[in-house]
């Protein structure tokens, strides 16, 4: 999370060289900076306005490159699953808006005129995109963009009232605000999110509302370089990036409504590491992060308990295998109580497993095996950790591991040391569960029991 004192803005002179430069001597053109900054106002919508309570969009599209943005965000959100409407009503008559027009028309995307609009914005639409004017704009609206700006205006009113309302988010500026001062009148509206592309420009200070994301990810060390740039590195593969403060949550509201196939006892594997195979291969096919991390809980003696993930690192009809010291917290734990329960959680997929059983050391050679096939890195870790111990601070840690890598350096084996092994759970019972709206999600136990002598794993359905 960036600091919003640490980010930089630009002047309206700025913004309109640092898009000079980028479509003279840099090489862009403006269908792809368009095509880019629209997919940034899309993705951060669809961030933080899930598509299955913020349905209907209306982006209202003004003359210029900002209208654009507009018209580009509504392809990629009709593709993201939203149904968006358009109001543009003053076409710029060019091939890069009318091909922009064209595409939404063949995804039967309607336009809708100023009067057909209703005044009374707040009853037909979740999000309202104001795509009308970025940092070109200039004096005071003028028809019929004041009419329309008015209407977001309005929208306060219906929010005071405590009606269901729109959210507004505001494409680079917030239209009718002064690009450098804000909303000098205090007559403009106050959008809940702003998108600002390339770099926030000066206005972006007097943004208060919720949601400050940025967008546009192809600004060039050039660019950064001659402007002074302090923007936040964007995470991963993102195209948008929150900036300013973190979002307030209302924890209490926090919830999921899961939607899952239906799991049945006519459809699952008679033996649990067979079905822990199946949902094992379909959260890897999911790729989901750390499909293998599981919540490891122990108890003492007396049954003071604790948990702490660890990775999977195996598993068989002989148990469920993981790696860790033997002079660590749950080392001791299970020493003096080897039960101990495992807990799969694959968001995603809506699924949690649970395994209980009687846990074991593995033998030294697989330990031994298992050990010299982790990263160097990780081997001199585990040799400089003395984990869940108190050490005197981070030097502690680097120093002895540098002294190591020093010793290692020439390649030669890392001995295992002989405080760090595996442990096995091997399964008692299972419970595996699915989550399902309403609450009432399938939840299917395996007991083991015997029938003429014979193991055989009953299946019951517990109540969720
Ligand atoms: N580098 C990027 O990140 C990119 C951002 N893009 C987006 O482009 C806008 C800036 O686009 P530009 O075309 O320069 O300007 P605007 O969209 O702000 O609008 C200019 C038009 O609006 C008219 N205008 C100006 N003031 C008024 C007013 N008071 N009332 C009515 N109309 C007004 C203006 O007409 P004039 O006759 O006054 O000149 C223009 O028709 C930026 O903010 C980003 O959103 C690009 O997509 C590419 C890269
Ligand atoms: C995703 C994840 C995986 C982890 N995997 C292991 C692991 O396999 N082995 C391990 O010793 N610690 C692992 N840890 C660290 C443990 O959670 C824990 O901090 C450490 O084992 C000490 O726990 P203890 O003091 O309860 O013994 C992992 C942590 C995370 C977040
Ligand atoms: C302290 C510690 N030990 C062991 C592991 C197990 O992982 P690996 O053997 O893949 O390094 C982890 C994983 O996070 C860990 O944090
Ligand atoms: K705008």
């Amino acid at each position: 999370m960036q600091n919003r004192e640490s980010v930089s803005y630009l002047t309206q002179k700025e913004a309109a060289e640092v898009d000079e430069i980028l479509m003279g001597p840099l090489g862009f053109s403006v269908e792809q900076l368009m095509e880019l900054a629209g997919l940034s106002v899309a993705t951060s919508i669809a961030e933080v306005y899930k598509v299955n309570e913020y349905k209907r969009v209306l982006v209202i599209c003004g003359p210029g490159n900002n209208g654009g943005d507009g018209l580009v965000a509504a392809r990629h959100l009709f593709h993201f699953g939203y149904n968006p409407s358009i109001c543009y009503p003053k076409r710029t008559p060019k091939p890069l808006y009318a091909g922009l027009v064209t595409q939404l028309e063949s995804l039967s995307v309607p336009f809708v005129s100023v009067e057909d609009l209703p005044l009374d914005l707040s009853k037909d639409f979740d999000i309202i995109i104001d795509a009308i004017f970025g940092f070109s704009f200039h004096g005071a609206p003028r028809p019929p963009f004041n009419d329309l700006i008015q209407r977001l205006v309005s929208l306060n009113e219906y929010k005071e009232a405590k009606q269901r309302f729109p959210v507004v988010v505001s494409v680079d500026i917030p239209s009718g605000w002064h690009v450098e001062e804000g909303d000098i009148s205090d007559s403009s509206f106050k959008p809940d999110m702003l998108v600002s592309l390339t770099a926030p420009k000066l206005c972006a200070k007097r943004f208060h509302g919720p949601h400050h994301f940025l967008g546009g990810r192809f600004v060039p060390p050039s660019i950064v370089s001659k402007f002074n740039l302090h923007l936040p590195p964007y995470p991963g593969t993102a195209m948008c990036v929150r900036i300013g403060k973190p979002p307030q949550v209302d924890i209490a509201a926090l919830r999921e409504n899961y939607i899952s196939p239906e799991f049945v006892e006519d459809n699952v594997e008679a033996d649990p590491i067979h079905q822990f195979r199946k949902w094992f291969d379909e959260a890897i096919a999911a790729n989901l992060r750390e499909p293998n991390a599981m919540s490891l809980s122990t108890a003492t003696s007396d049954g003071k308990p604790s948990s702490r993930m660890v990775l999977l690192k195996g598993f068989d009809e002989d148990g469920f295998v993981w790696y860790t010291n033997y002079g660590s917290r749950k080392a001791h734990d299970l020493a003096e109580n080897p039960r101990a329960s495992l807990l799969f959680f694959w968001d995603g997929l809506n699924r949690q497993v649970r395994v209980e059983g009687t846990v074991q050391k593995v033998s030294e050679e697989e330990s031994e095996q298992y050990f010299h096939s982790r990263p160097r890195g990780s081997q001199l870790g585990a040799i400089v950790s003395p984990q869940s111990s108190v050490v005197p601070g981070r030097h502690f840690l680097i120093d002895k591991f540098k002294e190591l890598e020093d010793r290692y350096s020439n390649g030669s084996l890392i001995p295992k040391p002989k405080y760090w092994g595996g442990y096995r759970l091997k399964p008692e019972t299972f419970e595996f569960w699915q989550g399902q709206p309403s609450r009432l999600h399938d939840r299917l136990q395996y007991s083991p029991c015997e029938i003429e002598g014979k193991k055989v794993w009953k299946v019951e359905r517990l109540a969720p």
